[in-house]
């Protein structure tokens, strides 16, 4: 019973990178998928992107779809204004509880609320839950089967806003080939593909960023 490769991430975070320094348990992160164990955080290529759309955007909430080990998570509470924050939906029981250790170890943990369940189900529950009006920023990063029920989902619950920005990872690789279609063809979307690679990786891979236009 040896540990997991989250574990291994965690043990790698609480050894090197600096406690309260966001972009400390970032670079260390990167550094242990580069150089130790590949694992499928957005990584930082495509983190350059997630960043510069997050810092356009400038949310005061945000949704983030599948937390894995908490590393866009970070990438993104850390670019937030005072007083904003971001929901996160985790599925797996041992991936949330290695997420709140490194939200917490980089100190943003006060503007995160990870949330453990099937999106599907926690979606319709959000206004309850949390008291969520419109979400400003979505970023769907956790299956590829799940990106297409839960966009309409978020409409359907009216949880998105004229404005609303969408934006969606791995929609080359693993690929989600009907959401792409859903979003590039709806007249609901104003949509646009940056083309990056697969973390850590030559292969390529991309972000959609879709603009709900109410
Ligand atoms: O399941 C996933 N959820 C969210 N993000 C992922 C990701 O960024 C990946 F690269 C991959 C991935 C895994 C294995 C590969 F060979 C290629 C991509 C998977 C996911
Ligand atoms: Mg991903």
């Amino acid at each position: 019973t040896g540990s997991t490769r989250p574990q291994r991430l965690l043990r790698a975070v609480q050894k090197k990178a600096t406690q309260g320094d966001p972009q400390s348990v970032i670079a260390t992160i990167d550094d242990f998928c580069r150089h130790s164990e590949w694992a499928m955080n957005v990584g930082d290529e495509k983190g350059l992107i997630l960043d510069s759309i997050v810092s356009e955007v400038n949310p005061s909430t945000a949704l983030e779809l599948g937390t894995y080990c908490g590393y866009s998570t970070v990438r993104i509470a850390r670019l937030l204004p005072p007083g904003g924050r971001c929901i996160t939906l985790e599925f797996n029981p041992a991936y949330a509880a290695v997420a709140r250790q490194v939200i917490a170890w980089a100190g943003i943990q006060d503007k995160v609320q990870l949330v453990e369940g099937p999106s599907g189900d926690l979606i319709p529950q959000m206004k309850e839950l949390f008291g969520v009006q419109t979400f400003d920023f979505v970023f769907l990063d956790h299956w590829k089967d799940r990106y297409l029920p839960d966009a309409k989902l978020l409409e359907e619950c009216g949880l998105l806003r004229e404005g609303t920005v969408l934006l969606a990872d791995n929609v080359i690789c693993p690929g989600t080939p009907e959401y792409l279609q859903y979003v590039r063809n709806s007249p609901r979307y104003e949509s646009r593909y940056f083309k990056s690679h697969l973390e850590y990786t030559k292969v390529e891979d991309g972000l959609e960023k879709s603009v709900f236009l109410g």
